[in-house]
């Protein structure tokens, strides 16, 4: 990670927080595209009781958001009682910040006391299994903007964070994944699918060519976020799960005359808020009940 942020800016940050914050909480998550991060009404972020909410713009070291009628918002919590951080909205590279920048919230979360982070977000399907509006569970991923060496962890390495070479073998805990099965299943919403998320650095949508690429390789969801974030959070040993909310389908062949929009992502982030929210809700509590599980 660039020098920019030091380790004592971020404790800076995380202190500025907890001093206004009467509880610690264990569970970071953060609100993509299809979990209400640029809306209010229904959303994870509003269901959360006993809420303290910080504006993106009034913590200190924050980067700015940039997205139009994003909240920005980093929201302490409970959820079904369980303590949880949430931010409503995050960093992408495309909004021109650098990998380092965009997952450094990970990091002030992780000084804020978090074990366990759920990273969600849109994606489109290239898996033809998969439908708008399904659940796929991110079991691996391929991070395609670090095989050019763009990495978030890039720079001198501060060990207080965690150490120079990492593994990422283990990335997505499988307790967690399997915890994330169950709970989906006991909650009878269907089929949940487990499958390869790719990060791409946006904005543009992909051609049909780079998804016909994607597919080939063993990609099944393709997005513009969580990679970064989720290397970060390994940097620093959290346990991480992540799932993408299918938005759209990917069109691999030119007859297709159907065009990825980023409204159609909203959309369909809205019209599956309630049972994604539901999810999150119930899964919190189980983790809080099994003593938060996993690779610490
Ligand atoms: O990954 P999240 O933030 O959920 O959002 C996804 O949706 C947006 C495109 O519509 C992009 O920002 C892409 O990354
Ligand atoms: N491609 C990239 N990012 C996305 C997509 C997509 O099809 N859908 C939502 N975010």
């Amino acid at each position: 990670m660039s020098t920019e942020y030091t380790y004592e800016h971020l404790a800076e940050t995380a202190k500025y927080l907890l001093e206004r914050v009467p509880f610690r909480p264990k569970i970071g998550i953060i609100c993509g595209s299809g979990m209400g991060a640029y809306w209010n009404e229904g959303s994870l972020a509003e269901a959360l009781t006993d809420k303290v909410v910080f504006p993106y713009n009034q913590i200190p070291h924050f980067p700015e958001s940039t997205v139009e009628g994003h909240a920005g918002q980093l929201v302490f919590g409970y959820l079904m009682g369980v303590e949880v951080v949430c931010m409503k909205g995050r960093f992408h590279h495309y909004e021109g910040y650098p990998l380092w920048k965009c997952s450094m919230p990970v990091r002030v979360m992780k000084l804020v006391g978090i074990s366990h982070l759920i990273a969600t977000n849109a994606a489109g399907g290239l898996n033809p299994k998969y439908k708008v509006g399904d659940v796929m569970l991110v079991n691996d991923h391929i991070n395609l903007m670090g095989f050019s060496g763009n990495n978030p962890l890039h720079g001198p390495n501060d060990e207080r964070f965690g150490p120079r070479f990492l593994p990422m073998n283990r990335a997505y805990d499988k307790d967690l994944i399997e915890l994330a099965k169950k709970v989906w299943d006991d909650l009878k919403l269907g089929p949940i699918h487990e499958g390869v998320y790719t990060c791409l650095g946006g904005p543009n949508f992909e051609t049909v060519a780079e998804l016909k690429m994607l597919q080939m390789v063993g990609v099944d969801a393709v997005g513009m976020s969580t990679v970064h974030e989720v290397i970060t959070a390994r940097h620093c040993d959290l346990t991480v799960l992540a799932f993408s909310l299918i938005t759209n389908f990917c069109a691999t062949n030119y007859e297709n005359q159907s065009e990825a929009n980023h409204e159609e992502v909203m959309d369909v982030g809205k019209m599956r808020q309630d049972t994604l929210a539901t999810f999150v809700q119930n899964l919190v509590l189980r983790i809080k009940k099994l003593g938060y599980p996993g690779i610490k």
